[in-house]
């Protein structure tokens, strides 16, 4: 099954405007006008190809065409046949619309709720339903504005907010280390299994392609395997592993790592660390010693976009514990809800820097709030990979 991305969240976002839409028509005492203009029939021959649109008329209109076709006589369609075609209602409103709260209260209580029930974050659907009411209370709407769009960008705003965090620029970090003579020192934590290792990979095999020399710290000297894992991606990536024995100090490991790259003149140095829960005080105060033994550029905390609101709790937790700088939410290609995306990065203050989106190399993509606004509110579905690298 093909998850759509954010599929749940996108679907009540779009529910919430079409009813605070018919809100405003309903008091602006809406009337229905038809379009001044019929396209023609290769427009709309176009738009069926173009747009694969199957909307009723055009498939009635197809099979009336069929039909005219069997009975030579009648070539053209009529222009009455043509008109069903195109016929895209429109309201516009009869009078001014002042909107006020009792307008829209049950629907914003209404998106509360849907809003929780997508994973996001309590504090975050607080913020949006606060936002949509310091914009949308008192707005007024005159019959040249179209409510839908007024409401979309209403929305959007909110999202907007939420979303903006300030941005880090990775690969300037690197360059102003560059110009110190150091590598740029990334560590990433998270709780187990939520792809930090992985998350590396991806980020070693994207810089590693803007020509930027990698190198990978195996500091997670704590599960079995996870050693031979990283190594088994740095080969596929080829990229370099600077590793101790299972069980060494983790802080070590990487301390290590950073002296091979300056030594090199390599330019970054990707950390992991064991995955840990945010309870395990042991296992959190160990890294909170490779926090400040090795002193990192960026501390990057990796959640699980299908924790929902677990990968809050622990974000805060670590961020807490070790200051996070930033975020990567992993699988979010089979998040159908979307909650964590639109919570994290407002929860913690700390902005997303990527987005893992499948499991092949590739699926590393730079977070950014335009795009994530254009998924909630667009009409394309990004369809994802679900062909595996690892
Ligand atoms: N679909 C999908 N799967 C992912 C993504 N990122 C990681 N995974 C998968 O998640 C699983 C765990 O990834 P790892 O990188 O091993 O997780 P980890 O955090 O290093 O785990 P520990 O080493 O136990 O802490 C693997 O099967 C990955 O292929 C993603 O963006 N999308």
């Amino acid at each position: 099954m093909v998850t759509v991305m954010f599929g749940k969240l996108k679907e009540k976002l779009g529910k919430t405007v079409s009813k605070l839409t018919e809100k405003i028509y309903k008091k602006g005492e809406a009337k229905e006008v038809t379009p001044e203009k019929v396209e023609n029939e290769t427009q709309i021959i176009k738009s069926e190809k173009e747009h694969g649109l199957k909307c009723d008329t055009l498939v009635k209109e197809k099979e009336e065409k069929e039909k005219i076709e069997e009975t030579p006589q009648k070539k053209e369609i009529s222009f009455f046949d043509r008109f069903k075609i195109t016929k895209t209602i429109k309201k516009v409103l009869k009078k001014e619309v002042v909107i006020t709260e009792d307008d829209i209260e049950d629907v914003l209580e209404e998106l509360e709720l849907e809003l929780l029930e997508a994973d996001v974050a309590y504090v975050v659907v607080e913020k949006i339903i606060e936002s949509l009411k310091d914009q949308l209370i008192g707005m007024k709407i005159s019959p040249n504005d179209d409510p839908g769009e007024v409401t979309i960008n209403a929305l959007k705003n909110a999202i907007r907010e939420i979303l903006s965090q300030e941005v880090i620029d990775v690969e300037e970090i690197i360059k102003e280390k560059k110009k110190k003579g150091e590598p740029a020192v990334f560590v990433f934590v998270g709780i187990n299994g939520t792809g930090k290792t992985t998350s590396i990979a991806k980020l070693a095999y994207k810089l590693k392609n803007k020509g930027y020399s990698v190198v990978l710290a195996a500091g997670d000297t704590f599960r079995a395997g996870a050693i031979e894992q990283l190594e088994q991606h740095a080969k596929n990536v080829g990229v370099r592993v600077i590793k101790h024995q299972k069980g060494a100090d983790s802080a070590a490991v990487i301390y290590d790592a950073i002296q091979h790259a300056k030594a090199r003149g390599i330019d970054v140095v990707l950390a992991d660390t064991a995955g840990r829960q945010a309870t395990n005080i042991n296992l959190m105060d160990e890294m909170k010693k490779v926090v400040r033994v090795t002193k990192p550029d960026l501390v990057i905390f990796v959640g699980d976009a299908l924790a929902g609101n677990d990968a809050i709790y622990q974000a805060e937790e670590f961020n807490n514990a070790v200051n996070i700088d930033g975020v990567i939410l992993t699988k979010v290609d089979a998040d159908a809800k979307g909650g964590s995306a639109l919570s994290i990065a407002y929860a913690i203050g700390k902005p997303i820097l990527y987005l893992g989106v499948g499991q092949r190399y590739g699926d590393l993509i730079e977070f950014d709030v335009d795009w994530m606004i254009n998924k909630l509110f667009g009409e394309e579905e990004v369809k994802f990979s679900t062909e595996r690298e690892f």
